[in-house]
């Protein structure tokens, strides 16, 4: 049974839940838990909860940290079971072991020998065809089609389908670069690699091995020279000396490499204590945890079943929008519940609101909502505030009501896309990297699409965040390369690995750039053409501290991507969070996950229940 990380709930393997067979959807899930919580959670009942919640995890976290024998030899690894060494995705446990130094290692091997495996046979055609040949057939492919695209649809479709049984074994090969042998890169690539590689000789060079290297010529130059022998060591010097000036003049100036933005991970020291479980120290029994079970307990879970992941979470999502919150709490209890508003009292909340990043539309929305209910009933500043945050949720999840899932989990045994788009720097290869440690944690099969082409060190960021999360990635190593043929590339490797979930990586692009957005029509055709029955969800990511500013390129994208959601990322920074309300009325998209910080754990789907606790509650 593997806990569904986008569901949040426990479900067999199979996809299907244990504790909802009849599926209930998130939407009425948090209905039921709001009138439960409005009813109020007994004060007894929630410290018992929260005491049993926080020994559980205290058991949780011990025996994660039991130690286990580790295998010193290679025959007690042998003895470890096939499906643990040998399993395609690691298991949770595994990936997050991965995390620390010395089980790295086995992740590297097992990618580097499936490279081998893969890429073996193909050497020879690499020999007469370099990859980007490979890649050049399929653009070739995709321009073919590209005139067409909208027009003659079965004809292209057909040819695309009828290439692919032959081609998926090349283009698979071709584009697996996580841990690509020299020979499948390009010939430049090498040369430029070992220039800069002998230029810099290695300081450790043991001196005698240099010796018998270079002695003969050497000694040769000083037999013919009348003066007196040079001492052994001083002619190696000699030597190394003039071999490192001759280097020198050869040297090419390489450019200095983009910085890569993955944030760096604290690494656990390597030990000889396998870890089981991740283990998140210094949790305590504090208001913060009080807080997080009682939103829990409010959502019907169990204390038994609550991990430390779900409540460090919540406490960061608190913390995050914590200065906001203090900012609206007070004031907004001191204007409620003392009947219906007045002029001052409407121009503060719409002042509050409008601070907050809630947007015109949205907060004439909810002042018009609350002042109605006001002058239909008197009620005291916490019910005012109860009725007040029922608005605000209602409103988050309006869009889930009228035309979009209210679940957003990928369908388990077949291929489902996401394709993740935004201006740049919003957070899309960060939050690509967080999704494939949910899909991984979840036990989906995984895959990433590094289709963000543009900026060179895209696809380096990306494959960290693949080995992060124990994702696969597949991207093309030339340089320039159409986004659209590495998409083309991803789901033709996807479909021939039986993947369930392939993440798209694409370059940041500001929405008045017509030439890119026009390209991100062009991806999108692409998956909708190769991977016609798939389920096709299109993210756009925003950062939330540039408040409305982010919102004007939500059109543009909507158009381009069609897009079905919306990431709010960053809301640990400066984001006043409210921007989440002016996303769902202004853009009439819902809100599918958060982010709040750029560790692997800092997102989660999206809770509007969880979310207006974060911002509402006192
Ligand atoms: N504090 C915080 N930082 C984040 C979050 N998500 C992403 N970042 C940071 O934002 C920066 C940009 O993130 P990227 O994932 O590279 O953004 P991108 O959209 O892929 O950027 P481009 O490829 O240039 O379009 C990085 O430094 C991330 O660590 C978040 O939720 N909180």
């Amino acid at each position: 049974m593997v806990f569904n990380w986008f569901r949040r709930q426990f479900g067999n393997s199979d996809g299907s839940s244990e504790e909802t067979s009849t599926e209930t959807p998130q939407v009425e899930q948090e209905q039921e838990v709001t009138e439960e919580q409005e009813s109020g959670v007994a004060d007894d009942d929630l410290l018992n909860w929260a005491k049993t919640a926080y020994k559980n995890i205290q058991k949780q976290q011990e025996e994660a940290t039991e130690p286990q024998e580790e295998p010193s030899t290679p025959e007690m690894a042998e003895a470890i079971p096939e499906e643990e060494s040998a399993s395609e995705q690691p298991t949770v446990a595994e990936s997050e072991v991965e995390i620390t130094t010395e089980a790295a290692e086995p992740t590297t091997g097992k990618l580097a020998d499936q490279t081998v495996e893969e890429t073996a046979p193909t050497a020879e055609t690499l020999s007469e065809a370099s990859p980007d040949a490979v890649s050049v057939e399929s653009q070739e492919e995709i321009a073919e089609s590209e005139p067409e695209a909208e027009a003659v649809e079965s004809p292209v479709v057909a040819e695309a389908s009828e290439a692919e049984e032959a081609e998926i074994p090349v283009t698979t090969e071709s584009v697996t670069v996580e841990s690509a042998p020299p020979s499948t890169e390009e010939p430049t690539t090498v040369a430029s690699t070992e220039q800069k590689t002998s230029a810099v000789p290695p300081i450790t060079e043991d001196p005698t091995s240099v010796e018998s290297e270079t002695l003969s010529p050497v000694a040769a130059e000083t037999e013919s020279a009348p003066t007196t022998p040079v001492p052994i060591w001083a002619r190696s010097s000699a030597e190394r000396q003039a071999r490192l000036e001759r280097l020198k003049e050869t040297a090419i100036e390489l450019p200095e490499p983009e910085p890569i933005r993955v944030p760096v991970q604290p690494v656990e020291p390597a030990t000889t204590t396998r870890v089981k479980g991740e283990v998140i120290s210094g949790l305590a029994f504090d208001e913060g945890f009080m807080w997080s079970a009682q939103v829990l307990a409010a959502q019907g879970r169990r204390p038994e079943d609550v991990s430390v992941e779900e409540i460090s979470w919540l406490n960061r999502l608190r913390q995050g929008l914590d200065k906001t919150r203090r900012s609206l709490i007070n004031q907004l209890k001191a204007i409620v519940g003392q009947g219906p508003l007045n002029q001052d009292a409407v121009m503060e909340i719409e002042a509050l609101l409008l601070q907050a990043d809630v947007g015109v539309e949205a907060t004439d929305y909810i002042i018009n909502t609350l002042q109605q209910k006001l002058r239909e009933e008197v009620l005291p500043p916490e019910q005012a505030l109860a009725y007040l945050k029922q608005i605000i949720r209602d409103l988050l999840d309006r869009p889930l009501q009228e035309s979009y899932s209210p679940t957003f989990v990928p369908e388990k045994d077949t291929l489902n896309i996401w394709l993740m788009t935004g201006v740049n720097g919003a957070g899309k290869t960060t939050t690509i990297g967080k999704l494939a440690h949910l899909a991984q944690k979840s036990g989906y099969r995984c895959l990433i699409g590094a289709a963000d082409t543009f900026r060179a060190a895209a696809v380096e960021q990306v494959k960290i965040w693949g080995e992060r999360s124990g994702t696969e990635v597949i991207a093309n190593p030339g340089k320039n390369t159409d986004p659209a043929a590495v998409v083309f590339d991803a789901i033709t490797a996807a479909q021939a690995r039986n993947t369930e979930l392939l993440l798209i990586d694409t370059a940041g692009r500001l929405q008045n750039k017509k030439n890119l957005m026009e390209e991100l029509a062009k991806i999108r055709r692409i998956i909708d053409k190769k991977a016609p029955d798939t389920q096709v969800e299109s993210l756009l990511v925003l950062d939330a501290t540039l408040g409305q500013n982010g919102l004007r390129q939500a059109e543009v994208f909507s158009q381009a991507a069609k897009l079905s959601g919306v990431v709010l990322t960053k809301l640990d920074g400066t984001a006043k969070g409210g921007v989440a309300l002016a996303v769902v009325q202004q853009l009439g998209l819902p809100i599918r996950f958060i982010g709040a910080g750029e560790g692997i754990e800092d997102l989660r789907p999206f809770s509007s229940y969880e979310f207006v606790e974060a911002l509402l509650s006192g």
